[in-house]
């Protein structure tokens, strides 16, 4: 089975690891061994005085993930800003094949394997060389764009599909989160399928997380509800039979 799907976001903080959570969770409660990876994490956070990525340490937890962080996570710096300046204030060099090689040895292991990007699919990774939608084609993997759905979305989301579509990469369909239920926002959903085309795999809720207190339940029955399992195993299986190696 092969077997992966690249979460891209249309901006930071538009839910891609809530997301990428949720469809490990989904997964793994069908029993499939999923596991994620985040290539580069910037804005990492000090636990056991150590620095991890916050973004693996929601996934685990939602998805009860026993793996240790650097098996899904190659590159973990402090700045939350942009990766490339984060590497930068470091003095660690991104290397593109540590990423390539990690995610093949993960994809041999494991039935799915589910990437986060940065930001959005512009975000540079080496300065002035090397960008997440760079690491995207190098991966040879399809994506899934997750958006929010407010005013100014539009514009974000179609311009992201049209830049990835410009590259030849293949996009099995959008992710809508933080939905509120609002007329303007069911109306940028039809505007934005209308223009696309692309499938609409989810719309997520937006739900009250304040803080701590139940957070973990709360958005797991929002993924029991909205994430099923026949629209994931679409978006993860290569329709194609392909594999990594071609
Ligand atoms: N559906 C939702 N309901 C409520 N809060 C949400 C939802 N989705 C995401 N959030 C919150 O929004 C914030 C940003 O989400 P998230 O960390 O998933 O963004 P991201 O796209 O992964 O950002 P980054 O580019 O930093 O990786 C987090 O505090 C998260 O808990
Ligand atoms: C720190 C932040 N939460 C992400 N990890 C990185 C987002 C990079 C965005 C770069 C940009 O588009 O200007
Ligand atoms: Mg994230």
């Amino acid at each position: 089975m092969n077997k992966g799907v690249f979460v891209l976001g249309t901006d930071t903080d538009v839910g891609k690891t809530f997301v990428t959570a949720g469809i490990n969770y989904i997964l793994r409660k069908n029993n499939f061994n999923a596991i994620s990876l985040k290539p580069v994490q910037s804005g990492g956070i000090v636990k056991d005085n150590k620095l991890i990525s916050g973004d693996i340490e929601f996934i685990k937890k939602i998805a009860e993930v026993k793996e240790d962080y650097e098996i899904m996570n190659c590159y973990c710096f402090k700045e939350a800003v942009s990766p490339h300046l984060a590497s930068e204030i470091e003095n660690v060099c991104i290397d593109k094949n540590r990423i390539i090689n990690h995610y093949k040895k993960l994809y041999e292991k494991y039935d799915f394997c589910i990437v986060e990007g940065a930001g959005g699919s512009i975000v540079p990774l080496i300065r002035d060389e090397y960008y997440i939608y760079d690491l995207v084609k190098d991966l040879n993997i399809p994506v899934v764009i997750v958006t929010t759905i407010g005013v100014g979305t539009i514009n974000q989301t179609v311009l992201t599909v049209s830049f990835l579509k410009s590259l030849g990469i293949q996009i099995r369909g959008l992710i809508i989160n933080k939905y509120t239920g609002t007329y303007y926002e069911d109306d940028n959903i039809e505007v934005i399928k209308s223009i696309t085309g692309l499938d609409i795999i989810a719309v997520i809720n937006k739900l009250d997380l304040d803080g701590k207190e139940g957070f973990i339940s709360k958005a797991r029955k929002e993924f029991d509800k909205n994430l099923h399992i026949d629209k994931l195993l679409n978006l993860v299986i290569r329709k194609d039979g392909g594999d990594y190696s071609e």
